[in-house]
């Protein structure tokens, strides 16, 4: 993989950087910067260089088109804040707007094209679309910087096909990341234990095969144990459930059996009537319930005492622990207690320990920890998954062919 240094001297180019900027946010507020802080001494380098830079990132899942719900606004007013120079905001992705802020960069200075998901070329599945989209892109640089290591496994025009059309390099980020999980993916220290929770159930349960070829044992709380406990033949109420995927979960649970690896699941959930997640507000009474006992008009939003203390002693006997999703609502104090016990565990456990996923590091720096307590606070969620399950990612591999 190519790295800045490749790229010769960057005085006076104009470099194109994808960064992964997609922060937790409170309405406007952003409430972990760690993965604005992760792209830093990247940024650092090629400004202090008298690059020309251009950023480009996402927030959020947007549709393909603008919505001012997810404007990078927060971002580069922090990101301005950081590097302590102003960062000024296209308010369009590849338009007249960041066609202008981009030209008009002088050595050192750095803006960024309002969120790429705007643009429905980006995420598209037709290849011909996102390269269309890739051609604007390129056209604000001589250079690519691929540094958004949480985007690298998604084939996107901005992680991927831009690449293809300017002379490219990895960023300092991606390199460290791929340096530490390599480590792990190839000679882990056992036992190995992943621990997997949070929302994206769609996308973590497909990398439930292959971590079992690499894990001893999987822990599952959050969002993603739902489908697994409806598949052992639980009801969960109006728990977060991938009706679609219970076969698979069966079929993932009768796999580990096969195999001698353990699938844990939590033992008891804290239910409520549901929550507002904006307002941070709990709707009806918590209360924790063994998981043979959710009320059809109740949900699971944190994992219960009982699946803490298991999960904790599980995690202390590890030697390599790979842990992304919290185990329930973290945002919310009331269902915080599961993700605040596999933190501890990990905090206070001998285990080489790598927490990957926006929302979990967010969680940890929320609870007071400091990310030296920990083996690595990787900025991938998705992304370091499907590196730990040994796949190509897209993002890494189009950086290893020559322009
Ligand atoms: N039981 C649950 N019901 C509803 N939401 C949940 C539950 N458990 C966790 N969550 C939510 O999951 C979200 C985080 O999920 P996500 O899969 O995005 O994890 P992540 O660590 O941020 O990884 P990534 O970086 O891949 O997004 C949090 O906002 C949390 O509130
Ligand atoms: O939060 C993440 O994991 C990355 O920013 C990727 O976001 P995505 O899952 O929406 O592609």
């Amino acid at each position: 993989m190519k790295t800045i240094s490749d790229l010769g001297d960057l005085r006076g180019k104009r470099v194109v950087i994808r960064c992964d900027f997609n922060v937790p946010l409170s309405g406007q507020t952003i409430t972990d910067d760690g993965r604005i802080r992760a792209a830093l001494p990247t940024l650092k380098e090629l400004l202090s260089q008298g690059a020309r830079v251009t950023a480009l990132a996402h927030l959020g899942r947007p549709k393909g088109t603008p919505d001012p719900k997810f404007s990078l606004a927060p971002v580069a007013a922090r990101l301005g804040e950081l590097l302590g120079q102003s960062v000024k905001l296209a308010t369009d992705t590849v338009g007249p707007s960041a066609q202008a802020v981009s030209a008009a960069l002088a050595d050192g200075e750095i803006a960024l094209a309002e969120n790429v998901r705007f643009e429905a070329g980006e995420t598209s599945k037709v290849d011909a679309e996102r390269a269309e989209l890739a051609e604007k892109y390129a056209q604000l640089g001589d250079y690519f910087v691929s540094d958004g290591f949480g985007v690298v496994h998604r084939k996107q025009a901005s992680v991927y096909d831009i690449a293809k059309l300017l002379p490219s390099a990895a960023g300092h980020l991606v390199e460290k990341e791929v340096s530490v999980l390599s480590k792990i993916t190839t000679d882990p220290e056992r036992p190995y234990v992943v621990v997997l929770g949070g929302a994206k159930v769609a996308d973590k349960l497909a990398v439930i095969d292959n971590l079992l070829k690499v894990a001893d044992t999987l822990i599952i709380g959050g969002g993603m144990s739902y489908t697994f406990l409806k598949a052992q033949g639980y009801e969960v109420g109006n728990s977060i459930l991938d009706e679609s995927k219970v076969e698979a979960c069966k079929g993932y649970l009768a796999d580990a059996q096969a195999k001698g690896k353990r699938i844990l699941l939590p033992v008891d959930v804290r239910i409520a009537d549901g929550m507002d997640f904006e307002a941070r507000t709990v709707k009806g009474e918590v209360e924790v319930v063994p998981v043979d006992a959710i009320p059809a008009d109740k949900g699971g939003l944190d994992i219960g005492p009982e699946s803490e203390k298991l999960f904790a002693q599980e995690i202390a006997g590890a030697k390599t622990v790979f842990w992304n999703g919290p185990a329930g609502v973290s945002e919310i104090e009331a269902f915080a207690g599961g993700t605040k016990a596999i933190a501890k565990a990990l905090a206070e456990g001998s285990a080489f320990s790598v927490i990957g996923g926006g929302d979990s590091a967010a969680a940890v720096r929320t609870f007071g920890y400091s990310d030296d307590q920990f083996g690595w606070i990787s900025t991938g969620g998705g992304a370091s998954l499907e590196y730990l399950e040994g796949k190509q990612l897209p993002g890494l591999a189009v950086l290893e062919g020559d322009k």
